[in-house]
């Protein structure tokens, strides 16, 4: 029987050249496929709030892909901390599960942007504004992409039950989130920038 690794091969990869030459999956690529994986299978039941009720998915691999591709990270524990950032808030995912696949690291930036659903709401979204203000680099720059890809989806469509008011709060609030993170990744702050602008949210 094969003996259990005591840690992770999907942790912060460093992959060397013979490593990849055996086809090891200790390659930046293969710690990314197995984030998308465990975010699939742990998110497979659940829709978007969109009228196509979309694949969650389709959102924490739209957050990675903003901060690969509109951000230039390319630190696979901030792109695998992208990909998983919802697991834990939204699915049965406890911390220690990450922590056991992807290492401390990812772990910790998954529980800086962990909202406690057992709070009320309200309260819950002002200790996200208190929160992002305190956090890591890699935490700041998952939250930035994460509000970029839901104020986006909000131009795109409007989810079910949704007024235009609370679309309206909604794009308030984020920009209050937002501010406590100000000097994180120009790119993604100016993208934000202009979509508060095109709804009149003063910055
Ligand atoms: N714009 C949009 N959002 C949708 C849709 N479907 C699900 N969501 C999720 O809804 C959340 C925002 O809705 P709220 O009512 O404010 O928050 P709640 O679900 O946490 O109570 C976001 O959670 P989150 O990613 O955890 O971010 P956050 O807003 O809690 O920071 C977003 O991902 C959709 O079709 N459009
Ligand atoms: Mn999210």
């Amino acid at each position: 029987m094969q003996r259990m690794r005591s840690r992770s091969i999907y942790q912060s990869p460093r992959a060397t050249n013979s490593d990849r030459k055996e086809g090891s999956m200790t390659s930046d690529v293969g710690a990314l496929l197995e984030a998308v994986d465990f975010a699939a299978r742990k998110h497979k039941r659940q829709r978007r709030k969109d009228p196509e009720k979309t694949p969650y998915i389709n959102h924490p691999i739209g957050v990675a892909r903003i901060l690969s591709h509109e951000a230039g990270i390319s630190d696979v524990a901030i792109l695998q901390a992208a990909l998983l950032h919802d697991t834990v808030e939204d699915t049965d995912t406890q911390f220690s599960e990450i922590e056991d696949v992807f290492g401390t690291e990812v772990r910790h930036m998954i529980e800086e942007v962990t909202d406690n659903k057992s709070l009320p709401k309200e309260e819950r979204k002002r200790l996200q504004i208190e929160h992002a203000a305190h956090s890591s680099y890699g935490a700041r720059l998952v939250k930035l992409a994460d509000k970029l890809y839901n104020l986006r989806d909000l131009n795109r469509c409007r989810p079910e039950g949704w007024t235009e008011q609370r679309v309206q709060e909604y794009f308030i609030w984020a920009s209050k989130v937002v501010n406590g993170m100000r000097g994180t990744n120009t790119m993604l702050e100016a993208s934000l920038d202009q979509l508060f602008c095109e709804r009149g949210v003063e910055i």
